[in-house]
């Protein structure tokens, strides 16, 4: 088992993804400490996973390696103050989940010098699916960069940016990526449910047919085009579906659905990034 004491800060969403995956590749769950304010999110984590529930954000960290910041960038600011001088004192390495807040920011709300990694991870992490890009400042030692790497690599795929500026287009794409994937896949079923299915075979058929391109997608020598084109017939039924999508827009869709969350990722830097 492993067992390098680690911290969640925030027992959310994304929280209980990364936990959920860390436990499933045999992270032991009592060197997991996790907290937050709200009591009913705190014992649901608990009682999810076998976690320790820390009764506070500064003694969480005050026992671990490692700390993930998994709160709202709206929060961000007040929580890295909060544990500046326990990070100063033990020099934890601190990872930051959130969209949009920059490691300069975040570096200067702990108190300085302080070895960060800042990634977007996504949901899947907690099927150990996930996908993650990390960016590391300059104060992250190669010990601490592969500790990160270790982590996120438990639920998932992980690849490093160079360019930190270059994760709001991550977040457009991967870290807000599964909702678009969720929503084409209630689309489906919604569709396949007008044309006379009932609701659990339109579902699984919507579902599996996801999997499996996925799966073809990252398993197959040949690109998405060749795919599609391998699945359409000259004269046949999925040449009929393309056309209507694709004279609907749906890359027009994308391109400007990735560019307002690209953009709400920038936002969010400023809203909440521009703090002492
Ligand atoms: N949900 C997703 O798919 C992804 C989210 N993220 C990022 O992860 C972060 C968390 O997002 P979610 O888990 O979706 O949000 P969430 O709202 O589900 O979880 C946030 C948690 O933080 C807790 N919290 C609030 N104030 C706190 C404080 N002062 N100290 C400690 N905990 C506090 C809340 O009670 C809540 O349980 C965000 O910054 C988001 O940008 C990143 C990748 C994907
Ligand atoms: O919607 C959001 O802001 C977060 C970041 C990426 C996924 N969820």
């Amino acid at each position: 088992m492993k067992k390098t004491p680690l911290a969640f800060i925030g027992a959310g969403n994304m929280a209980r993804s990364l936990i959920g995956g860390l436990i499933a590749d045999g992270w032991d769950p009592a060197s997991i400490s996790v907290s937050d304010p709200d009591p009913d999110q705190l014992a649901a984590v608990g009682r999810l996973f076998g976690t320790r529930s820390a009764k506070d954000n500064t003694s969480a960290v005050e026992q671990s390696e490692l700390v993930v910041l998994a709160v709202k960038p709206q929060v961000m600011h007040d929580v890295a103050c909060e544990l500046a001088a326990t990070v100063q004192a033990r020099h934890p390495l601190v990872i930051s989940i959130a969209a949009g807040i920059c490691s300069n920011d975040l570096e200067r709300w702990l108190g300085g010098n302080c070895a960060l990694v800042r990634c977007m991870p996504n949901t899947p992490a907690l099927v150990q699916s996930g996908a993650t890009a990390l960016f590391a400042n300059s104060a992250a030692s190669d010990d601490q960069k592969a500790l990160a790497e270790s982590i996120l690599r438990a639920v998932g795929l992980t690849l490093w940016i160079e360019d930190e500026s270059l994760l709001d287009a991550v977040t457009a794409l991967s870290g807000s990526g599964p909702a678009y994937f969720f929503l084409v896949i209630e689309a489906l079923q919604e569709a396949g449910q007008s044309l006379g299915l009932d609701d659990k075979t339109a579902r699984l058929l919507a579902v599996q047919t996801a999997f499996g391109a996925a799966k073809m997608a990252l398993e197959s020598r040949d690109d998405a085009a060749t795919l599609r084109q391998k699945v359409t017939s000259p004269g046949g039924t999925t040449e009929k579906a393309l056309a209507v999508l694709e004279e609907g827009g749906l890359r027009t869709l994308f391109n400007d659905a990735l560019k307002a969350a690209r953009d709400r990722s920038r936002e969010l830097a400023k809203q909440f990034g521009e703090k002492s």
